[in-house]
């Protein structure tokens, strides 16, 4: 029997939480309470589902967290252990694992735990989506790396072996005829936006077949973490036709089909059956596809551009980036925006995404020069493209015909002590331009050759962007920049380096340039514009917003990319320009309570209010239970 007089004995464990209930705002003596509030953002969500289907439910679990009163009303009392525990305390239990990890190796992308730490955040990500953003979003600069590049690659490399819980969906070339009724498959009533892969050409690591839906799901964690797109609304899309990768052929493990991979009209049929599909079932939902090989690349985007709202990241996403870029260069070189056009840009690369730069650099340079065929022209004497044979000129047989603008003419270039299939290094030498931009996949290509050779540069302070992707794909490391082109040089790359310790207190910048700057934005813009197709015009107003986020301050010291831990506000940004951008073209038909006249009424401020209230937060909402 317990005494009311007899003096109350806590035990140690007891107090330390009562100090944490002090700490964090709470009244250590009241039953535990979350701090959420029933505002408009989150009401109560009626579920059908009680008991263990709510802890498999990662839309709806919060783990320890369920209260003693939700734990009752939902049927989970003694399903869980019995401590409630504070989302802070959840994360802080979570994040001491996964720091655990971190004590031996801390070196980011040549993180040996990296790995192991992907599958404790996937793990996480299956059982409470909520915890799994909450935790991301908090500590984006530090697993950005982890869910996205570069470890994102060593996934996909891996897939078979790391796959545990099915995520997304796998329409394949044996679901032909069927794609109309699986789409049906997907719980969601509602989706917003997809990234569908068909595995052809992984970030820089080739065909990885049906392992490719790793890049899929990261693309989309960078969705929800930094445009808001709820994650119940999101679904990666695997488009399985086979693959042309033999050792995967062959391995017993591999989970895709194993034959080889159609193409031709076979192919277009499946994309088309699935486009079909999808926008039957979600007609405002938004494509965004990723990592195609060139081949289908350009062709799958003229053929959908029109018609659908789709846009394909590695052409269009990463030539606002580049742009975006390249304009802080010339602001770092101390000039004017208006001497864009002067510069002499060696880009290395004619696929996807340097077809992509190329042409998007070519018209921004263009408008600049006064928007005609002239202009157009001149514009185009600014590049030298030099691919896997060399300098690309109007000689080469077989020329890729996205490549052909491209082509130098060949006088000109004998002029320049040129000749067709030139090295990259006889190029550099010979050009001396003012940016070296990679996007050949070809890690080292930038050789010690290629950067001595740019400090022949004519420019006050040359740069170099070492786009591909993943961290070994790299044209070269930061320190290989600044050590050989000097101090001065302005240094990006696709995936993550650590800045450069140059001596006497300087710091070499490394920039992460990279279309995760704008994708997420390109998206949440498009969705709630409502805009019927993503135009080139919403394309480039979303790269002149990535572009003016920088101020003089920051672009002179050589930051020419904002930080990824403010990814969250340049989205922001990025979506209202892309919707201001989509009402100025009466391309926008309102999304929601937000028709399209409501729209136009929106002045710039409001626009980007508009953005903000509409993006998700990961927080809990109280969850009561009714009878389907
Ligand atoms: N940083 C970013 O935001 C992005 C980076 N990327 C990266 O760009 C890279 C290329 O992607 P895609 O264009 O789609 O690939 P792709 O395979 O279509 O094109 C690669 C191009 O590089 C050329 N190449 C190969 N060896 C070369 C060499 N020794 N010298 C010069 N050129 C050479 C090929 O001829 C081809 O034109 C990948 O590593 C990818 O991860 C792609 C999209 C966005
Ligand atoms: C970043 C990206 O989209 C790529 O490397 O393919
Ligand atoms: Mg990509």
């Amino acid at each position: 029997m317990s005494n009311f007089n007899s003096p109350i004995r806590l035990s140690s464990s007891l107090i330390k939480h009562l100090k944490y209930r002090v700490r964090m705002g709470c009244n250590p003596l009241l039953p535990h309470s979350r701090s959420f509030t029933t505002t408009e953002g989150h009401r109560p969500i009626i579920v059908h589902k009680r008991s263990l289907d709510i802890l498999h439910d990662p839309w709806f679990n919060k783990g320890t967290s369920f209260s003693f009163t939700e734990r009752d009303r939902l049927d989970l009392r003694g399903l869980l252990p019995p401590n409630v525990m504070s989302t802070e305390q959840q994360i802080e239990r979570f994040m001491v694992d996964l720091k655990r990890l971190e004590e031996q190796a801390r070196d980011g992308p040549s993180d040996p735990n990296a790995l192991a730490k992907w599958r404790i955040l996937n793990r996480l990500h299956d059982r409470n989506e909520t915890m799994y953003y909450k935790v991301l979003i908090a500590n984006i600069e530090e697993y950005a790396p982890i869910v996205y590049t570069p470890t994102v690659g060593l996934v996909c490399q891996n897939y078979s072996g790391l796959f545990r819980r099915p995520r997304g969906m796998y329409f394949s070339a044996e679901d032909r005829g069927e794609m109309m009724s699986m789409v049906y498959n997907w719980p969601a009533d509602q989706v917003d936006m997809i990234v569908v892969t068909d595995g052809s050409r992984i970030l820089g690591l080739g065909d990885l077949g049906v392992q490719g839906i790793g890049i899929a799901i990261g693309k989309l964690d960078l969705y929800v973490a930094a445009a808001g797109i709820n994650p119940q609304r999101v679904l990666p899309v695997m488009i399985d036709v086979g693959s042309n990768n033999e050792k995967l052929l062959k391995d017993p493990l591999y989970l895709g089909l194993q034959r080889h991979r159609l193409d031709g009209d076979e192919y277009l049929a499946v994309v088309d059956e699935f486009m079909e599909a999808v926008f039957t079932r979600w007609p405002h939902v938004i494509v965004q596809f990723e990592d195609f090989q060139s081949k289908w690349a350009f062709k799958l985007l003229q053929r959908y551009r029109n018609t659908y709202r789709m846009f394909n990241d590695d052409v269009q996403g990463t030539a606002g980036v580049a742009i975006a870029g390249l304009l802080g260069a010339v602001r770092a070189q101390g000039r004017p925006m208006i001497d864009f056009p002067k510069q002499k840009i060696v880009v290395a690369g004619a696929g996807s995404a340097g077809i992509g730069v190329l042409n998007a650099t070519r018209k921004t340079m263009a408008r600049m020069l006064g928007n005609n065929e002239h202009a157009f022209q001149s514009a185009g004497r600014q590049f030298w493209v030099v691919d896997a044979k060399g300098l690309i000129t109007e000689e080469r047989e077989d020329l890729d015909p996205e490549a052909c603008p491209f082509a130098r003419n060949v006088k000109e270039i004998h002029r320049q002590g040129l000749r067709e299939g030139a090295s990259l290094v006889e190029v550099v030498q010979q050009v001396k331009p003012d940016v070296l931009l990679g996007l050949s996949a070809v890690g080292g290509l930038f050789s010690k050759e290629v950067l001595e050779a740019l400090r022949g540069s004519t420019s006050t302070r040359p740069a170099i962007f070492a786009m591909s992707n993943p961290t070994t794909n790299a044209e070269c490391t930061p320190e290989e920049a600044f050590s050989i082109v000097g101090d001065n040089v302005v240094f990006a790359s696709g995936s993550p380096f650590k800045d450069v310790d140059l001596g006497n207190g300087h710091i070499g910048h490394c920039n992460q340039g990279n279309n995760m700057y704008l994708f997420p934005g390109i998206g949440l813009g498009t969705l709630l514009s409502g805009a019927r197709i993503i135009s080139d015009g919403m394309l480039q107003a979303a790269a002149e917003c990535l572009a003016a986020y920088m101020t003089d301050e920051e672009v002179l010291k050589g930051v020419i990319y904002p930080s990824i831990s403010s990814i969250r506000d340049i989205t922001k940004q990025v979506a209202a320009a892309v919707i201001k951008e989509a009402i100025e073209e009466d391309l926008a038909e309102g999304y929601r309570e937000m028709d399209s006249r409501e729209l136009r009424k929106l002045s710039q401020e409001e626009i980007k209010e508009y953005v903000q209230n509409s993006m998700w937060s990961p927080e809990y909402p109280t969850l009561v239970f009714r009878k389907e």
